[in-house]
């Protein structure tokens, strides 16, 4: 595999739509920060010691038995992308806005299917990425779990028995672990109940995040809800309490549709229909309000007012419109008039052929 690849992919096969409870769920991640024995954490260590990690991480999966289960990884550096392609991984998630803060000594390590991404000197030495479709948390974390048990067989992993795993930043020490779901909520969204559960959730000692994590605001009413306690709770507790909460806004968010449905069939029709026809005729739309007509039509089509599009559709077209992924498709640096156009077009090509 390449990363020219992964990079002209426009949307990772964890994050087209499918998976259990994908009309809510669009993706499951769980992620391991850990740190080498030795070394100072990245935002002091020196140029040599960075390199130094890289190396032995590049080592550490480079090994049958990680190629084994998998399948081939790629080693990354970022300084050899360029900023669209950097982008793009951002774009698609693998990799976080504070990957890219400072590219120096930096690199991603990925699986040919995008479920795994290791990043390298990141605020911690290591910070293992699983993504898997739908609500599967506890799936991610056994495979999450598997590829740091092979990573530790060569590392020497920064560890206190007191404590658990060390790490630069204290709100993660013990587990290292954040494990999050990114759900589709636009009915709670619309019946103005959604602030009332994020100061429920955050009372649970749970995290809301915006759609490129801590920093970044939700767009197409997509939200991401992690853990924020890493220390004195087990993985298993942690993912356990994290589902169960995951399964009651699960319910809400269907009873808020159903609700919504029954009681204002019209309004959320004509809601509805009027984003289509937005998408559908405009000639210039910027990502944030492309987003929320398209969370507006993934809403009309879980309800089966709309029939002649699905899930997947929408969940791609989110992901194609991104800035640096248009950018990528017309090989050219653009304005942001320019891609607003671009957008626009590509929008409208594809209703066409979706509404056929
Ligand atoms: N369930 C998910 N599905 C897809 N992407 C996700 C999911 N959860 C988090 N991400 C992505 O992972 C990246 C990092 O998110 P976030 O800042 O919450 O993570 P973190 O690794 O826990 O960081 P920190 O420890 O610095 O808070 C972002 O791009 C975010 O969109």
């Amino acid at each position: 595999m390449s990363i020219e690849k992964t990079v002209s992919r426009p949307v990772s096969n964890w994050a087209k739509g499918d998976g259990p409870e994908s009309d809510i769920v669009i993706s499951s991640r769980i992620r391991l920060a850990r740190n080498i024995s030795g070394y100072a954490f990245p935002h002091t260590m020196s140029n040599q010691a960075a390199d130094e990690i890289l190396n032995a991480v590049r080592l550490a999966v480079d090994n049958d038995e990680v190629r084994q289960e998998f399948g081939p990884l790629e080693f990354v550096r970022l300084e050899e992308l360029s900023p669209v392609e950097r982008q793009i991984l951002l774009e698609k998630h693998l990799i976080s806005p504070q990957l890219l803060e400072d590219i120096k000594n930096r690199a991603v390590i990925l699986s040919e299917d995008e479920s795994l991404s290791i990043m390298i000197n990141e605020e911690d030495h290591l910070r293992i990425q699983l993504f898997l479709p739908g609500l599967q948390l506890e799936e991610a974390w056994q495979k999450a779990n598997r590829v740091d048990d092979l990573l530790e067989k060569t590392l020497d992993y920064a560890f206190c028995e007191q404590r658990g795993y060390l790490t630069a930043c204290p709100t993660n020490v013990g587990t290292g672990l954040r494990a999050s779901v990114m759900l589709h909520l636009p009915a709670l969204v619309i019946a103005g109940q959604i602030n009332n559960i994020i100061t429920a959730i955050s009372q649970l000692g749970l995290a809301v995040r915006g759609y490129y994590g801590e920093g970044t605001k939700a767009v197409g009413h997509l939200f991401q809800i992690s853990n924020q306690i890493t220390l004195g709770q087990a993985e298993e507790e942690i993912i356990r309490n994290l589902l169960t909460v995951a399964r009651q806004i699960i319910n809400q968010e269907r009873s808020a549709r159903a609700a919504l449905y029954k009681n204002n069939k019209s309004q959320l029709e004509d809601k509805i229909f009027r984003s289509l026809g937005i998408l559908s005729y405009s000639r210039m739309i910027t990502t944030e309000e492309a987003l929320t007509m398209l969370s507006d039509v993934r809403l009309g089509i879980a309800l089966g007012i709309l029939d002649n599009l699905t899930q997947r559709d929408i969940n791609e077209l989110m992901m194609l419109i991104r800035p640096a992924f248009l950018q990528k498709m017309a090989a050219r640096e653009m304005t942001a008039q320019e891609r607003d156009t671009e957008r626009a077009r590509i929008i409208r090509l594809r209703m066409e052929k979706l509404k056929k």
